[in-house]
């Protein structure tokens, strides 16, 4: 059974609108946003600081809820879930990725990437938790304590925990924002590879227009809205548009 209205999305967002605070005080960090990303797709978001690019990966990702509109993720609608649920379906469909790697520092790297295996109740498939690191290379410290791990190092466990489950969608909030170029482009090669190869749907935030290009294509946000879509986005393109943005989002404050 399907709530989608359109079932060949992984995610869809229908005229998603969060207010934060009271009357008087109150942000419209989103302002019905529609958007519908097929599997196996690799988005961009970008737009200025607070024109609403956490907000609307907080909301697609069930961790917030919308004030108005609804968010179907893999045909299921989240708005008809209790808080439970929405726990179980995000272990049981969802992989994040942050900018701060947030892995947890007593765990090696191996606990780390088998803990969602376990708070998921599922029995701990060990060639799973072997073959995520391996896929990001870091089979040769599994032992080691995040701390004994570079930084780029830290992020490619962050996303073998983030995969090992293999979540059909997967939610990087800047994932490459914390490294250098090196590091970065080995992070996003991982997210694009999880597109490609295994049909997993990436919606990653990001300021960077270089790692935007490795994306299939550039949603942007400004004061909350869905302001254009960029198909096959190059660096110098999505960089133009930001600027442009930016200078929009200047005028009308
Ligand atoms: N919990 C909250 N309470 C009140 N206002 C909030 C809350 N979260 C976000 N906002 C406001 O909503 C707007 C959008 O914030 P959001 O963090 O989504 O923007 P962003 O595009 O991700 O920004 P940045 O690029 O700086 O991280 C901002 O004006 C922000 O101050």
């Amino acid at each position: 059974m399907t709530d989608s209205a359109h079932p060949g999305s992984a995610l869809e967002l229908e005229g998603v609108t969060r207010v934060y605070g009271s009357t008087g005080t109150e942000v419209r960090a989103l302002d019905g946003v529609t958007l519908r990303l097929p599997p196996g797709s690799f988005t961009a978001v970008m737009g200025p600081s607070g024109s609403g690019k956490s907000t609307l990966l907080n909301c697609a990702a069930g961790l917030d809820r919308p004030t108005e509109g609804s968010v179907t993720v893999q045909g299921r609608s989240l708005a008809g879930l209790s808080d439970d649920q929405l726990t179980r379906f995000r272990r049981a469909h969802l992989g994040f990725v942050f900018q701060a790697f947030n892995l947890l520092p007593y765990l090696t790297a191996y606990q780390n990437v088998e803990l969602p295996l376990r708070l998921a109740g599922r029995r701990v498939d060990r060639r799973a938790v072997v073959e995520a690191l391996a896929e990001v290379s870091i089979d040769g410290r599994a032992h080691h304590l995040p701390a004994e791990l570079s930084g780029g190092q830290q992020q490619r466990v962050a996303v073998a925990r983030a995969m090992v489950a293999r979540p059909a969608v997967l939610f990087a909030d800047e994932p490459t924002g914390a490294l250098d170029s090196v590091a970065a482009r080995a992070v996003l090669d991982l997210l694009r590879q999880a597109a490609d190869r295994r049909g997993q749907t990436i919606v990653m935030v990001t300021h960077d227009p270089v790692a935007a290009a490795r994306a299939d294509s550039v949603v942007f946000l400004a004061d909350g809205r869905l302001v254009g879509t960029m198909a096959a986005p190059t660096a110098d393109a999505v960089a133009g548009q930001l600027a442009h943005l930016g200078e929009l989002t200047a005028v009308s404050r």
